[in-house]
């Protein structure tokens, strides 16, 4: 570990799908201790983008680096500094909520006993106590967000990387959420995070990145990106695409 590197690095990650090339040449350092958003439009490569930082997707070419230990050359060291929120993998959902975050824990390196006691703090801090025994087949779109977080959390690492972690869930547990995330970037840690929603990141994270068409537009401090407008509209104005459309004629009752 390098300790002045940055918590993420991405160094001119490329990746393509057949012809398709959905992250062409992505650079960005994640400061240690910032929350860090991810924002643009549909398929613009934040997933791709993230499955690569977090050593689910192989690049095809560039380097991800987690505190300066590459993702694909170390995996050991880089995967025990950081905690995954992947959008769209599946879980062991034949598990209750509480057995597959204590496995969780177990497959990190916990004892059994911290395992079990950092599960009953995470189903009591995400609001999950009742739903603990309950197979997570069986959870809401919301509760298993809330359950993938707290198995991203219960290895206490130094970096969260989250895609889309609000997506399906409720305002209460989205502010619950927050402060969690909140608390535990204050704590040193560093949360990255991919959302569509402007105004979240712009009251949530300190640092944010635009991407587009694979490619970042635009990074830096919040204030820095938005400038005067809001990052809303600063978003639309750098990712372009908005239109007034009215619909066809055959939408229209009046
Ligand atoms: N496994 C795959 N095979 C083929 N194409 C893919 C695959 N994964 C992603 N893509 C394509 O790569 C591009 C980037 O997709 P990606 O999921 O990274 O975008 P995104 O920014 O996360 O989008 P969204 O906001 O809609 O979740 C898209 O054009 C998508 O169709």
């Amino acid at each position: 570990m390098v300790a002045t590197a940055p918590a993420l690095e991405f160094r001119g990650l490329v990746k393509r799908f057949g012809e398709k090339i959905a992250v062409d040449g992505i650079s960005l350092a994640i400061p240690t201790g910032s929350c860090f958003g991810i924002v643009g439009p549909n398929g613009a490569g934040k997933t791709t983008t993230l499955s690569m930082a977090t050593g689910l997707l192989r690049p095809d070419a560039g380097q991800a680096l987690i505190a300066g230990n590459d993702v694909w050359q170390r995996p050991t060291e880089a995967k025990e500094l950081v905690g995954v929120l992947a959008d769209g993998v599946k879980l062991f959902d034949r598990l209750t909520g509480e057995q597959l975050i204590t496995y969780n824990g177990l497959l990190a390196g916990l004892s059994a006993e911290v395992a079990a006691q950092r599960c009953a703090d995470l189903l009591t801090m995400l609001d999950l106590t009742g739903a603990g025994g309950t197979l997570v087949v069986d959870y809401s779109a919301g509760m298993t967000k809330k359950v993938a977080l707290a198995c991203a959390l219960v290895h206490a690492p130094r970096l969260l990387v989250l895609d889309e972690p609000f997506e399906s869930v409720d305002p209460v547990s989205a502010a619950n959420i927050r402060d969690i995330l909140d608390g535990f970037v204050r704590g040193g840690g560093t949360v990255v995070v991919s959302s569509h929603s402007m105004d979240l990141v712009q009251r949530m994270c300190d640092h944010v990145a635009v991407v587009a068409e694979g490619r970042v537009l635009a990074a830096g401090t919040v204030d820095e990106v938005r400038g005067t407008s809001t990052l809303e509209d600063r978003f639309v104005e750098l990712v372009g695409g908005r239109q007034h459309l009215q619909g066809p004629a055959w939408l229209n009752h009046s």
